[in-house]
């Protein structure tokens, strides 16, 4: 049985409660032997406390009997001043120490959560959603590192304070200890109904911000679609019913919370009530005096603070742990490899097939609930030759590139490509930040001299000119604004510094024949040269100087071949170049 378990049809899996439990006993390794001492320091500090009740119950016999003298009064009352200090410097202690390993270990499995994030299969994240994963390393984390004051002190001092006073109370008069035992169905039925309705409730409402979170997000990066098409209403509305949704579970959320405090109430009151009872019968039967009855009673009332609060805190833990889960399912799905990230080898094993950059067998692939999109696809690309995808739009070519280069599992059949593989797709990302971060992001180790040298070999050496800052003009978010082809030319640049060993080219921005499409198609081949390239060649142009040219329609290979022999053969691709002639013949005589 699988562990993580995902909570509907789309969001990111969920982890199960042993899932959860292992991920962490697996982070708290290496803090282990802190954590021991902390208990012991915890359980130390908590048995200290027990000394002010006995020390009232005794006084309160001596003043009874007679016997309580000032200098009687004042030691039993610098003990109990000492057991208080003693008592509130183990606490602090456990406390304190607790909140460190808490922190950490929560540090490390974010940083798990990043890691893991930028690796997921991408068909997993689009199918969920960004905005799901964004509220899971933000959202969550807050919740988990929010519940930390309550939390850390419940797990440990409040635990301990509880069974520590328990032990006491039995140690006084067992009935006393049975007085409480009698009111803990009350806590046990209070907390049965919790644990039922408070996951539910919390789960709900986690996963209404992280369909905000999504709302949001979209509205933001389809800025410049919903101003071009007036759809600043319509967002607002999503934005605003997705928010009303996270209200709506947010009050019923802490309705739960209320309704728990009722319960906490009457238990307080039940259990108050029959240690009363049972001391007053005890000192009756005079098998209790009124000093061990004010110890019970007091020991009692030390206990309600500590109980009410773990009940109460189990609300906290249960939205931590809902986190918690939501965060470890997606650190424990498994990834894929990246481009352009360490992988495991994917080269041929077999001597034979080393001059093989790319291999595909019986290939097949559909997109979450769509028809099939590649279907049984043999491919094979030897080292250092160029191979170029054409078909017509929706073919499946941008598909098919993806899953060679690892972003997309196969449904079925086997791909091989090389370690170092890299793509530049449709979308460029700039990232915020100076034009030489931008460039050596893939090759840190870039001298301003390389990365002079690849600007000019991709003719993007225009880009220094943006400002006087050269390599440190700041680009992306908040920067100097990018053209689309400038932002292809830095990418074409960013993977020759990235010198990868397979090169997958999929950028269709360029309108044929325009001056940008030239540009490119001449940067791309100063990128491929040397090595093995894939190109999706949304213009034939990029597909007529490549070693080979696969035509892909409706997710088949319906021809392969040489420029030369497909023209020769005339089928499909002599057909589609035909055409795209006569559309440059047609442009040129505009
Ligand atoms: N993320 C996605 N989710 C669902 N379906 C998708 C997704 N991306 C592409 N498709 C579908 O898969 C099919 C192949 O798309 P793909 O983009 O691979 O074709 P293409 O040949 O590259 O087209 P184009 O030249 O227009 O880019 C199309 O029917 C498309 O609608």
């Amino acid at each position: 049985m699988n562990p993580t378990s995902a909570a509907d049809g789309h969001a990111l899996p969920v982890a199960g409660g042993r899932a959860t439990a292992g991920e962490v006993w697996r982070l708290s390794r290496g803090h282990r032997l802190r954590l021991t001492a902390v208990g012991l320091v915890g359980v130390a500090g908590t048995a200290v406390d027990l000394i002010p009740p006995v020390a009232v119950g005794y006084l309160v016999d001596r003043v009874r009997a007679g016997t309580a003298d000032p200098g009687t009064v004042l030691t039993v009352t610098g003990v109990m001043a000492l057991s208080a200090v003693l008592g509130a410097a183990g606490t602090a202690v456990t406390v304190a120490h607790a909140t460190r390993i808490y922190h950490t270990v929560l540090a490390a499995l974010r940083e798990q959560l990043v890691s893991r994030a930028m690796r997921l299969p991408q068909h997993l994240v689009e199918r969920a959603g960004t905005g799901d994963l964004i509220s899971r390393s933000s959202d969550d984390v807050t919740a988990v590192a929010d519940a930390a004051p309550a939390v850390i002190p419940a797990l440990t001092v409040t635990a301990f304070t509880i069974a520590v006073s328990l032990a006491g109370l039995a140690a006084l008069e067992w009935p006393y200890a049975a007085a409480f035992a009698v009111v803990l169905p009350v806590y046990a039925l209070a907390m049965r109904w919790y644990l039922r309705t408070g996951p539910r409730v919390y789960r709900a409402e986690r996963a209404a911000m992280s369909a905000r979170a999504q709302q949001i997000l979209e509205s933001q990066r389809g800025y410049a679609t919903v101003l071009g098409f007036g759809l600043a209403e319509h967002r607002h509305r999503a934005v605003l019913t997705a928010s009303w949704d996270v209200a709506v579970h947010a009050i019923r959320a802490r309705t739960v919370q209320s309704m728990l405090n009722a319960r906490l109430n009457l238990g307080e009151c039940l259990s108050l009530a029959a240690v009363l009872v049972v001391g007053f019968v005890l000192v009756d039967h005079r098998l209790s005096t009124v000093g061990g009855a004010t110890t019970a009673m007091l020991l009692v009332l030390r206990l309600l603070g500590p109980v009410n609060q773990l009940l109460f805190v189990v609300d906290t833990l249960q939205s931590a742990l809902a986190s918690l889960s939501r965060m470890i399912g997606v650190v424990t799905i498994p990834v894929t490899e990246t481009p352009g990230m360490p992988t495991p080898p994917e080269e041929p094993a077999d001597a034979a097939e080393r001059g093989t950059a790319v291999r595909l067998r019986g290939v097949a692939f559909h997109y979450d609930g769509g028809p099939p999109v590649l279907d049984d696809i043999d491919l094979d690309i030897p080292a250092g030759q160029h191979l170029a995808i054409v078909g017509p739009s929706g073919a499946g070519k941008t598909t098919l590139a993806s899953v060679i280069a690892g972003v997309h599992l196969p449904d079925a059949g086997t791909v091989t490509r090389p370690r170092r593989t890299a793509v530049i797709t449709q979308e460029v990302h700039v990232f915020a930040g100076t034009l030489r971060e931008n460039l050596t992001l893939a090759a840190p180790g870039a001298t301003d001299r390389d990365i002079r040298a690849a600007l000019e070999t991709t003719g993007a050496d225009d880009l220094l000119d943006l400002s006087a800052d050269a390599l440190d003009t700041l680009i992306g978010t908040g920067g100097h604004p990018l053209t689309e082809a400038q932002a292809q030319q830095l990418a074409l640049a960013r993977l020759l510094l990235a010198d990868p060993e397979l090169a997958i080219l999929d950028e269709a921005t360029a309108e044929a024949g325009s001056a940008h499409a030239e540009r490119l198609d001449r940067a791309s081949e100063a990128v491929l040269a040397g090595r093995s390239g894939i190109v999706i060649a949304h213009r034939l142009s990029q597909a007529a100087p490549c070693d080979r040219i696969v035509v892909l329609d409706a997710g088949r290979v319906i021809e392969t071949g040489t420029h030369d022999e497909l023209l020769t053969a005339g089928g499909t691709y002599a057909r589609l170049w035909a055409v795209w002639q006569a559309g440059q013949r047609l442009g040129a005589g505009r």
